[in-house]
Formats: structure tokens, C-alpha cells, sequence
């Protein structure tokens, strides 16, 4: 059984947590590319209302072939209550069929869980089962601590047993 882990991050916090994950886990990941410029103060108003209206955006790589893998993780910051647009964008151009999912959200402060509903939402109708979730606060927290908050989860969790 082979297991993927599919991410966007933008400030690192999502990319630690899934590099984390990739090691408790031995699984693959693959970082989602969003080709808007999403840096600075100016581009967080337009990402939030991007994120809430669900606009599509341009990603790189547009989708990912899934044939080779069982489990698939999908992880997104929180934007707005809602998954990041270039996690909503992958969702729609990739092939769940058969494939068991495991959903994470970091989040500031809240509406994480909003944000693994919605990819619930939106994986199940393209084949995907969500097995398990979790959401991750990101905000206040070091490095460390946050390193050590995702191997709490993995072993709360029993992340290991999925995907071998
Ligand atoms: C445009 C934008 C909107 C955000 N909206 C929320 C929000 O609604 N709730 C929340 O708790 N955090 C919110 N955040 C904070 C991020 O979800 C949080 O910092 C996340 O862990 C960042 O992940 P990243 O470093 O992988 O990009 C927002 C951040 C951005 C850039």
C-alpha cells in the first residue's frame, strides 16, 4: 500500500505539517503550486475572498495521477472558514475512485473543521472515502511545538496503521 500526501502552503505552516506527516507515516507528498501570487498584505484580502467565493485559480501541477497510491492525504490551510483555492482547484481535477482520504486543516485560530467538511464535500462525489481528520492550530506556535503537537496526533490518531 503506498500513501500520498497532496498540500498547499503559504506561510510553511501546512508544508511542515505535511513533511512531518510524510515521516511518521513513510508516505510521499507533493506540494500544490498556486501560480496567483498569494505573498504580502495586500494579496491576504483577495486570497480570503477568493477562498470564500471558492474561486478556481491556476496550480502547478494541474492535477496529480493517483493510480499508484491507496491513501491519500489532502491538507489546506484555513482561508476565510474555507480550503485555500488552489486545494478547492486540485480536488476538482483529480480522480479519487476508490481511494481512502485522510483530510487535515491548519488553521490561525478556527474553521478548521469547516474546511475538512467542505473537502469532504467535494472528494466523496469523485470517489474518495474520508477515513479520518484533523485539524491543526497553527497560530502562537514554534516550530517545535508544532512538530511535536503532529506527532501527538499521529499517535492519538494511529496514523500509522492506515495505508500499510
Ligand atoms: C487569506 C488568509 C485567510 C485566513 N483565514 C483564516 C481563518 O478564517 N481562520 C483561521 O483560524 N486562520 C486563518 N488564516 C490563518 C491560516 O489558516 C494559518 O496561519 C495556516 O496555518 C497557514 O498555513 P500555511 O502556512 O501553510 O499557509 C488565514 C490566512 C490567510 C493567508
Amino acid at each position: 500500500m503506498k500513501t500520498m500526501i497532496l498540500f498547499y502552503s503559504r506561510t510553511r505552516k501546512t508544508a511542515l505539517v505535511a513533511k512531518t506527516l510524510a515521516q511518521e507515516v513513510n508516505a510521499d507528498y507533493l506540494e500544490i503550486t498556486d501560480l496567483n501570487n498569494r505573498a504580502g498584505a495586500l494579496n491576504y484580502v483577495k486570497a480570503s475572498l477568493d477562498a470564500f467565493r471558492e474561486n478556481k485559480t491556476l496550480i502547478k501541477p494541474e492535477t496529480v495521477n493517483l493510480t499508484d497510491y491507496d491513501l491519500v492525504y489532502v491538507g489546506s490551510p484555513t482561508w476565510a472558514g474555507k480550503p485555500a483555492p488552489a486545494i478547492i482547484t486540485l480536488i476538482d481535477q483529480c480522480d479519487f475512485q476508490g481511494k481512502d482520504v485522510i483530510l487535515f486543516a491548519t488553521m490561525g485560530s478556527s474553521g478548521g473543521q469547516k474546511v475538512i467538511e467542505r473537502m469532504r464535500e467535494k472528494i466523496e462525489p469523485r470517489g474518495g472515502r474520508m477515513i479520518k481528520s484533523f485539524q491543526i492550530k497553527t497560530g502562537n506556535q514554534k516550530t517545535e511545538e508544532l512538530v511535536e503537537n503532529i506527532k501527538e496526533i499521529v499517535k492519538e490518531e494511529d496514523l500509522p496503521i492506515y495505508g500499510i
